[in-house]
Order: structure tokens, then sequence, then C-alpha cells
């Protein structure tokens, strides 16, 4: 049977209203892709604290994680993942890529120009329609 991940990824809007996208790198689970950054749920946190802890350790800032935007389960070859998109708003520091290859802030409407990891299409097409 598949394992199944709860992932949290967090959609950080800036004052120019784009949005924080991240490349996973070739030596990451699903390389090469791009993902809104965060990470699995551990043990005994909510999914605000997840996500401000793996802002926090891959994007050395802190974020403030509010409302789920996209609660989506979708089915990899290996394994199965729940990913929740929440809206987040950066409060410290400037987001370095720690893990990741690269960082690109982008406005909506560019979003799909991005090859995005399979499970984060349906957080992109509803970040398309609420503009
Ligand atoms: N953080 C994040 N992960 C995503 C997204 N979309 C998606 O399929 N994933 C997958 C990639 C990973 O397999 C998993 C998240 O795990 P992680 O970010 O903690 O990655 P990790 O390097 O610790 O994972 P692993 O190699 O230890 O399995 O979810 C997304 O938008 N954000």
């Amino acid at each position: 049977m598949k394992k199944t991940v709860k992932v949290v990824a967090a959609v950080i809007e800036n004052e120019e209203n784009e949005i924080l996208c991240a490349l996973r790198s070739p030596e990451m689970t699903i390389p090469n892709m791009w993902e809104f950054p965060g990470g699995k749920v551990e043990e005994g946190e909510d999914l605000q604290e997840a996500l401000e802890r793996e802002i926090q350790e891959e994007l050395s800032c802190e974020i403030q994680a509010q409302d789920v935007i996209k609660d989506h389960t979708h089915e990899y070859d290996s394994f199965i993942i729940q990913l929740i998109a929440l809206r987040a708003k950066l409060i410290e520091g400037n987001p370095t890529a720690q893990e990741h290859s690269k960082l690109l802030w982008l406005h909506r409407e560019n979003l799909p120009s991005l090859k995005w990891a399979p499970a984060d299409i349906p957080a992109v097409e509803l970040l398309m329609k609420n503009k």
C-alpha cells in the first residue's frame, strides 16, 4: 500500500502582488519541479505551526501562516500526498533558498509558465481564477 504524506505549502504574496515559487533541486524528491515551499507536517503540529517551521528551515525567514486555500490529494507513483496550501504573510526577513535551486516571485497570471509538481496544479488553477 502506498504511504500517504501530509504536506503544507505556503502561498506567500508580496506587496507587488507576486507569489513566491520555489524550484525543487535535483537532489530532492520530485526534482526540478516548481512548488509552493513547505514540507511534511510532523506529529503533534497543527498546519500553521508546521508551515512556519518549514519556512524557517527552508527559506530562513519568518511567516505567519493563515487560512487554507486548497486541500488536494494526489497520487504519485510511489506515494500519495495530501497537499494543503495555506495563505501566508512574510513577517521577518527575506526568503533565501537553503535547499531549493531557485526562488521566483511571479504574478498570478504567469504561474502556469512554470513546470509545477503535479500535486500543485489545482492550487495554481485556483490562484489563477481568484485574481
Ligand atoms: N513542500 C512542498 N512539497 C510538495 C509540493 N508539491 C509536492 O508534490 N510536494 C512533495 C515533494 C515532497 O515529496 C513532499 C514534501 O516533502 P518535503 O518538502 O518535506 O521534502 P523532503 O525533502 O523533506 O522530502 P523527502 O525527500 O525527505 O521525502 O511533497 C509543494 O507544493 N510543496
